[in-house]
């Protein structure tokens, strides 16, 4: 942890696709620094939330499933939308395009939306997660990189859209990060060799490596940022 103690005290905050990977330790990042969490996503969790985080189970294609989760929340400050799938191979089908845009794009809209009144009251600020696929194409993952590309646009029209009730939207980018999302890529010599050689920083990013840019996001510091894309990536973009 790099920031102070308590720096989010008495702030609110709500992260979806937190029940593994990046979201799950960004929700933990939130409530060790002060803020009272609700961390949604599909299933209870791999039991790596910590105590101090309300776990709901929550599907973000689905208005009633987020409805229920939101139910009790009256007012919020903090924003992650961290859900997110990928089908490598499979999204040419156009079921399976659908379906990752669903849950990346339209699910992001649909969490901004149900959560834009909640936020208003008091200045609050969103992070979405793009990701690299929001620069370049995968022509393994056309519907995942569409939707990240999708997401840095949505990003931008919201930050436009939302300003005038005082709510800033970001996003982070997250390079090659060590989760179950790139576990096949991690295990894989044919796929890992070359994102690490490409990589100038040499190693697999972390969810705290995305965690900590995304927290910036929400601080003081970044007052005046809104409509950013931040990559977090090593340098892979640059290499
Ligand atoms: N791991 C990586 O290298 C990168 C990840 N990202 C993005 O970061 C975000 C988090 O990814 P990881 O932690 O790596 O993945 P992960 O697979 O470990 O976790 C994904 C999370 O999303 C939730 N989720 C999936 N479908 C959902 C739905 N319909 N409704 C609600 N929650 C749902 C899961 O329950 C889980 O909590 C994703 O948006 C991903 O695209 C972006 C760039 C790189
Ligand atoms: O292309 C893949 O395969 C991926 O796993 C993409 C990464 O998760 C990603 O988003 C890198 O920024």
């Amino acid at each position: 942890m790099t920031y102070q103690a308590g720096l989010f005290n008495g702030k609110r905050a709500l992260v979806s696709g937190a029940t593994q990977g990046i979201g799950a330790v960004i929700a933990n990042h939130l409530a060790a620094l002060g803020a009272r969490v609700t961390a949604i996503g599909l299933g209870k969790g791999d039991g790596t939330l910590g105590a101090a985080v309300e776990v709901k189970e929550a599907n973000v294609t689905s208005a009633q499933s987020l409805d229920a989760a939101l139910a009790g929340i009256d007012r919020l400050d903090i924003v992650f939308n961290c859900a997110g799938i990928i089908q490598r191979g499979a999204e040419h089908d156009l079921e399976v395009f659908e379906k990752v845009l669903a849950v990346n794009l339209t699910g992001t809209m649909r969490v901004c939306t149900a959560t834009r009144e909640r936020l208003k009251a008091g200045g609050g600020c969103i992070v979405n997660t793009a990701s690299m696929l929001s620069f370049f194409g995968g022509g393994l993952v056309p519907g995942y990189a569409a939707s990240k590309g999708g997401v840095a646009q949505l990003t931008k029209s919201l930050a436009i859209a939302y300003a005038a009730d005082g709510i800033r939207v970001n996003a982070v980018a997250p390079g090659w990060i060590a989760t179950p999302l790139t576990q096949a890529l991690q295990d894989d010599p044919a796929r890992a060799g070359p994102i690490l050689a490409r990589t100038p920083m040499g190693r697999w990013g972390t969810p705290d490596d995305v965690a900590r840019a995304a927290m910036f996001l929400c601080t003081p510091a970044a007052a005046f940022m809104t409509g950013v894309i931040l990559p977090v990536d090593g340098g892979y973009m640059v290499s």
